[in-house]
């Protein structure tokens, strides 16, 4: 198991706190329960996530193991590495990858800067490669910087849309013993979100230690007869399909991978079914968004291709010498293009590293005199080391006079380009 990048920011302070918990029902899905709470004070339960990266995509139809697949030049799994990474309170995310993709698994670690990463090799079977990352946080290995979670969340590499909701949700309800319920405050301390024990709650032990997002069916289940036919239909009301992420009790579900039969190993592809049938936990089963989707087709890479675009496309920074200059042309072009796109914001070179920090990843520049050219290139090596990776379009407008004459063309323009992003147009240079 390797640790990656080598002498990288190893994983935040223990337990990330859960921090930035928005809205009533995150709050309320946010009262974790947990045994170690009783000196709670302001932490909260340590929480690590395994992702099986190991597969190798058949149902893909291509060379290249659909993980990593690039979607906007930029590699599938990269997409949920960001994801996952974006909620702070995840301390840890370990990856099981084949030994032949560990390089490349690397190479994009390095390249889009993930943080907290750790490799492990995977199995021959998903399950297999689940288990290898299991045991990674299991065992305390010299100089290694895992340690074992209370709670773990396992999610396919290959589902990017999951968002920090439904992560706490199912985290939140792993945690659901019945025997010590705890509720969510601010420290004073440090403003942070904690947890803090209440009294035990109803003696019943309310075993659910387990937790998995759902969907409802799109096509109705059936059961083939040994001759081919139909044997029988499953309501489709009444079933759901089981997607991820799913979250355990650390414990119980390493136990379960422990106690599983090879058959099981082998040819299993549900892990809330183990978690029931070796440590007798019926999961909580979380209703989960249409997005939670796992990428197995070509279609769904297409998909997933839509998706990024439309979410990247829906804001625009226009970069110009002075903002206060209201008669500046770039005043003028915000204003057209807020009719195509739902957030302009408007900076000047001084605060653009902030802007990129905001995961902004449209931009155009606004040149009225020649030299703001090299404003122009300082902007593009400030997005080249910034290392957001998403392809964006460069729309260099040289000519105020121009612009002026087109605004509403050159508007349309830019929103077009900002959402196809096609790679065949990057670093033109466009007169509107
Ligand atoms: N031996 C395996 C097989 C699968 N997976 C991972 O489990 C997730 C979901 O599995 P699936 O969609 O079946 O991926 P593949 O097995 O790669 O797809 P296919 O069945 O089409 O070959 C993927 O992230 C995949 O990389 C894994 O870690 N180890
Ligand atoms: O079966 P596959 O290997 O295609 O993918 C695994 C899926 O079954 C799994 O991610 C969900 O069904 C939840 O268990």
């Amino acid at each position: 198991m390797e640790s990656w990048p080598p002498g990288g920011s190893g994983p935040a302070e223990a337990g990330r706190r859960l921090r930035d918990l928005r809205g009533a029902d995150l709050a309320a899905s946010a009262s974790l329960l947990s045994g170690a709470g009783a000196e709670a004070g302001c932490s909260a339960p340590a929480v690590a996530a395994v992702l099986p990266a190991g597969g190798s995509g058949e149902r893909m139809g291509v060379p290249t193991p659909k993980q990593f697949c690039p979607i906007l030049e930029r590699p599938l799994i990269s997409y949920t590495l960001q994801a996952l990474e974006r909620v702070s309170w995840i301390k840890d995310i370990v990856v099981a990858v084949t030994g032949e993709n560990m390089e490349a698994m690397k190479c994009i670690i390095q390249r889009y800067q993930h943080k907290g990463i750790s490799l492990v090799e995977s199995g021959v079977t998903r399950h297999r490669s689940i288990f290898n990352g299991l045991k990674a946080l299991a065992e305390d290995q010299p100089n290694c910087r895992l340690s074992k979670p209370e709670v773990v969340i396992i999610h396919d590499a290959v589902r990017p849309f999951v968002e920090e909701d439904v992560l706490l949700k199912v985290v939140t309800a792993a945690k659901e013993h019945g025997h010590n319920a705890c509720e969510v405050f601010t420290c004073p301390e440090d403003g942070h979100l904690g947890f803090h024990v209440l009294a035990v709650v109803n003696n019943a032990a309310v075993n659910m230690e387990a937790a998995g997002a759902i969907r409802p069916l799109v096509s109705t289940v059936i059961s083939p007869s040994v001759d081919g036919c139909l044997d029988h239909s499953l309501e489709r009301a009444r079933h759901r399909a089981s997607e991820m992420p799913q979250a355990f009790l650390f414990d119980v579900i390493y136990e379960a991978y422990q106690q599983c039969s090879d058959y099981d190993l082998e040819f299993g592809t549900e892990c809330l079914h183990l978690a029931l049938k070796y440590c007798h936990i019926k999961a909580k089963l979380i209703e989960g968004s249409p997005d939670l989707w796992k990428v197995t087709y070509k279609r769904d890479l297409y998909a997933a291709e839509s998706i990024i675009k439309e979410r990247i496309s829906q804001q625009i920074c226009v970069v110009m010498d002075t903002k206060e200059d209201e008669e500046h042309v770039g005043h003028r072009l915000e204003e057209m293009l807020k009719n195509e796109l739902n957030h302009v914001k408007v900076t000047s070179g001084r605060d653009l590293q902030q802007i990129i920090l905001e995961q902004c990843y449209n931009f155009v520049r606004v040149n009225v005199m020649t030299s703001d050219f090299e404003e122009t290139q300082k902007l593009l090596n400030m997005l080249e080391e910034s290392n957001l990776s998403i392809l964006y379009p460069v729309v260099v407008i040289s000519d105020e006079q121009k612009l002026q004459e087109s605004l509403r063309h050159g508007a349309t323009i830019i929103a077009a380009l900002i959402k196809e992003r096609n790679s065949g147009l990057i670093g033109q240079l466009l007169v509107a």
